[in-house]
C-alpha cells in the first residue's frame, strides 16, 4: 500500500485529546490519521527569528508527525495575512473584509516554496500526496517545480465562492491555475464544485466533461465534493467517557430545570455569533413565557487574534451580550452564558448533551463538525434538536434538522421554540435519520473516498 503523506498549515498530532488546536481540520485530520500510518507535514505554530528549514520529527499513533518553524514575517504575511485577511473573508462571502495587499501575496508565495523545499525530500516515489485547505493552494505547483511527479490531491475545507465574488481578487486567475498542478480536487459540498466548475467554464475558458475532469490552462485535474465526515466513534467513545460525563452532571446541575440551548465555535464571524444572538433575543421578546425558562450557553473559542476582524467581532459580541442580558436578566437567571474560551473534545460532548437545542448557524461555513457532533452526543432515548444554518455544508447532509436561514431572525427564532415544543417520537425520528446520516459518511469514508479517488481505484 502506497504511503499517505497529509499536508496542513495546522497539524495536531493524533492521540492529542484536543486540548491543542481548536477547529475542525485538524480534529478530522487526527482522526483520519489515526487509522492509516502515514507522514503528517505542517507548521509547528511556532515561529523562530530566521527560518531554518529544519524539520522536526515526531513518531504519535503510527503517524509520523513532522514540522518545520516559520518566521514572525510569515505568520503575518501568510497566516494572518493573505490566508486569513485576503483569503477567508472573501471565500465566506465577507468582500467587505478581505484585504489585498502586496507583500501578503509575497508571504503567501514564500511559505508554500518553503513547505515545498522541506517537503519534497520526504517523498517517496509511490507515496500519495494530500495537501489541505486555502493555506496552501500553490504548494502542488511548487512541488512540481522541484520535479514531484506523485499524485496529489487537494481538498478544500471552507466554502469555494461564487464566480463574481473570487473575481475580485486581483490574482484569481494565477490561483486557480495553481489548482491544475493537482490531480484531484475535493470540496467539502456540491455548491462549493459546482462554484468552481462555473469559474472554470465561465472564467477560465475551460471545460468539463462528464466524468468531472476540468479542463483549463493546458492541464486537467479531476474535481467533486467529498464531504468531510465525523470521527463517530472516536467521538461516542469520549461521550461515553468519564470527562463527559461529569460535565453532564456540572451542567444538569447548574440548570435548575431550564432548557439549555448551546452554540459552540470558534470566535469567528463566519459562524454568525450576533445574528444568533439577535435571534434568541426574538424569542425572549416574543414568548414572554419562555423567559427564565431557558438560557443560551455561547462557547466563543478565541481564534486569530492577532487580526483585527477578529478582534472588531469579539468587542461587537462582548456589547450585544452585554445589552440583552443587562435588559432580560433577572437576579437568579441570565439569558446568555457567554464563554471566551477552550474546552476538550470530552467536555464539549458532555455539554452537547445536556443541550435540548444545538443552535449551529454560520453566514458561511466549509462544513461544521460541530453540528454533527452535537448529534452524535445526544442520548438515543431523549435526543435534543439541531437548528441548522442553510449555509452550513452540513446541510446538504443534514436534512433533517431544522434549516433556517442565519440572516432571518424571525426564522431562527421561530425554530428555537418549535425545536423547545418538539414532541419526543419527532425528535427521536429526526436524531435517527441524523445518526444513520453520521455513520454512513464519517471520517474514514471521507478519507478512504478522497485516497481511492486520487489512487485513481
Ligand atoms: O487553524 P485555525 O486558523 O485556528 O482555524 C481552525 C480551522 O478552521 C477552518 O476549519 C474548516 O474545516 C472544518 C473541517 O473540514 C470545517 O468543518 C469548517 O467548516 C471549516 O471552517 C479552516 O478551514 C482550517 O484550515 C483551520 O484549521
Ligand atoms: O472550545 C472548543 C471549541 C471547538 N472545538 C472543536 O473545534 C472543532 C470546530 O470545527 P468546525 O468544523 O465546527 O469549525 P471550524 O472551527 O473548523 O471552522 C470541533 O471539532 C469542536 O469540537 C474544541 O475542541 N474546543
Amino acid at each position: 500500500m502506497s504511503r499517505l503523506i497529509v499536508v496542513s498549515n495546522r497539524v495536531q498530532p493524533p492521540g492529542d485529546g484536543g486540548e491543542g488546536a481548536v477547529g475542525g481540520l485538524a480534529m478530522a485530520l487526527a482522526a483520519a490519521l489515526r487509522e492509516h500510518s502515514g507522514v503528517w507535514f505542517g507548521w509547528s505554530g511556532q515561529t523562530i527569528d530566521e527560518y531554518s528549514g529544519q524539520i522536526s520529527i515526531q513518531k504519535v499513533g503510527g503517524v509520523t508527525v513532522a514540522t518545520v518553524d516559520l518566521e514572525e514575517q510569515d505568520r503575518q504575511e501568510y497566516y494572518n495575512g493573505y490566508a486569513n485577511r485576503t483569503l477567508w473573508p472573501l471565500f465566506h462571502y465577507r468582500v467587505d473584509l478581505s484585504a489585498y495587499e502586496r507583500s501578503f501575496s509575497e508571504g503567501y508565495a514564500r511559505v508554500n516554496a518553503r513547505f515545498a523545499d522541506a517537503l519534497t525530500p520526504l517523498i517517496g516515489p509511490d507515496d500519495l500526496i494530500w495537501i489541505h485547505d486555502y493555506h496552501l493552494i500553490p504548494l502542488a505547483q511548487e512541488l512540481r517545480r522541484r520535479g514531484v511527479r506523485n499524485r496529489i490531491g487537494f481538498f478544500l475545507h471552507i466554502p469555494w465562492p461564487a464566480r463574481r465574488l473570487l473575481l475580485t481578487l486581483p490574482d484569481h486567475a494565477a490561483l486557480v491555475e495553481a489548482l491544475f498542478a493537482y490531480d484531484l480536487l475535493g470540496f467539502q459540498t456540491e455548491d462549493s464544485a459546482s462554484a468552481f466548475r462555473d469559474y472554470v467554464t465561465g472564467e477560465a475558458g475551460g471545460s468539463v466533461d462528464e466524468d468531472g475532469v476540468a479542463h483549463a490552462f493546458g492541464r486537467t485535474a479531476k474535481f467533486g465534493a467529498f464531504p468531510i465526515g465525523l470521527d463517530v466513534e472516536g467521538f461516542e467513545a469520549a461521550a461515553g467517557g468519564d470527562v463527559a460525563r461529569a460535565e453532564l452532571e456540572r451542567m444538569r446541575a447548574s440548570q435548575n430545570g431550564r432548557a439549555m440551548i448551546v452554540g459552540v465555535d470558534r470566535l469567528d464571524y463566519s459562524k454568525g455569533l450576533e445574528d444568533r444572538f439577535l435571534a434568541y433575543e426574538q424569542v425572549l421578546v416574543d414568548h414572554e413565557e419562555l423567559r427564565e425558562q431557558v438560557f443560551l450557553l455561547q462557547i466563543a473559542t478565541p481564534s486569530r487574534e492577532e487580526v483585527d476582524a477578529y478582534q472588531e467581532i469579539r468587542a461587537r459580541l462582548d456589547a450585544v451580550t452585554g445589552r440583552i442580558n443587562g435588559a432580560f436578566a433577572t437576579v437568579d437567571w441570565v439569558p446568555i452564558r457567554y464563554v471566551n474560551r477552550g474546552y476538550r473534545r470530552d467536555e464539549l460532548a458532555g455539554v452537547y448533551r445536556a443541550a435540548r437545542i444545538g443552535l449551529v448557524t454560520p453566514l458561511r461555513d466549509g462544513m461544521n463538525l460541530v453540528a454533527k457532533e452535537y448529534v452524535a452526543a445526544q442520548d438515543p432515548e431523549d435526543p435534543g434538536v439541531l437548528v441548522l444554518s442553510q449555509f452550513a455544508g452540513a446541510s446538504e447532509q443534514m436534512g433533517e434538522a431544522l434549516i433556517v436561514n442565519p440572516f432571518n431572525r424571525e426564522e431562527v427564532a421561530e425554530a428555537i421554540v418549535r425545536g423547545l415544543a418538539m414532541d419526543k417520537a419527532e425528535r427521536i425520528d429526526r436524531w435517527r435519520a441524523l445518526m444513520d446520516g453520521l455513520r454512513r459518511s464519517d471520517v474514514s469514508a471521507w478519507r478512504d473516498a478522497f485516497v481511492a479517488a486520487l489512487a485513481g481505484d
